[in-house]
């Protein structure tokens, strides 16, 4: 039976991927799995007061794994998961690959934002050199100390529910999101999904972003 349902959040609780704007038909299907008693968690690239604010306002109660996995909230406390990144080769990244700064870097502790978000094997070549990790969710490249990725995160929240992937569902719209389909049971790409995460899923989804949460969401429920 499934206690916990993961959603990543850009691309895949918006309209569609590359808005901000989130699908309000999505967030009461997440009400409607809270209220039916599926635990709903934020799995996201974003950095924690993004996610903690939509959280506390979206009355979910699921948990957080924020800044791409290496940052874990639940239950009033929260966890950093990752090496930090010392500012000085956060600065080189930035000016070796003519990169800018995500806003929210400024509350980020281990895992670090920039735009353009393509990756290519220089960078990750480069982060390797120095006992870091790169990875793009095609909004934004990550920088974070080691492990980074989704999946140390989210295997912190699922230790700290005390529950295993059997009584997990997760739905997502990015590469980023393949780490964090390893720890459910039932795994949903929205429609307009990265190929190498529809690749992965398990659940077929007709509709796109957040009206294939809705879409998840009704079938989980079912
Ligand atoms: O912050 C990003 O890179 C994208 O965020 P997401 O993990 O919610 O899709
Ligand atoms: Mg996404």
């Amino acid at each position: 039976m499934i206690k916990l349902l993961l959603t990543d959040l850009d691309g895949t609780l918006t309209i569609d991927r590359g808005t901000y704007k989130l699908d309000l038909e999505a967030i009461n299907s997440l009400r409607r799995a809270e209220s039916s008693g599926v635990k709903v968690a934020l799995v996201s690239g974003n950095s924690y007061p993004v996610l903690r604010g939509l959280y506390n306002y979206l009355g979910l109660s699921g948990g957080i794994v924020a800044e791409n996995g290496c940052l874990v909230f639940y239950s009033g406390n929260s966890i950093i998961t990752c090496d930090t990144v010392p500012r000085r080769l956060i600065d080189e990244f930035k000016a070796i690959f003519n990169l800018k700064e995500s806003w929210q870097n400024e509350f980020r502790k281990a895992d670090f934002g920039f735009t353009p978000a393509e990756i290519n094997n220089e960078m990750i070549k480069w982060a390797s050199e120095r006992d870091l990790v790169v990875q793009s969710s095609g909004y934004a490249l990550h920088l974070s100390g080691k492990p980074g990725g989704k999946g140390v995160g989210v295997r912190k929240l699922l230790e700290l529910h005390g529950i295993v992937r059997e009584e997990v569902a997760a739905i997502g719209d990015s590469k980023t999101d393949i780490e964090m389909f390893e720890y459910a049971t039932i795994r949903g790409a929205v429609a307009n999904a990265d190929p190498a995460l529809l690749k992965v899923s398990n659940v077929t989804l007709k509709l796109k972003s957040g009206r294939g949460v809705t879409e998840f969401i009704d079938m989980i429920l079912r």
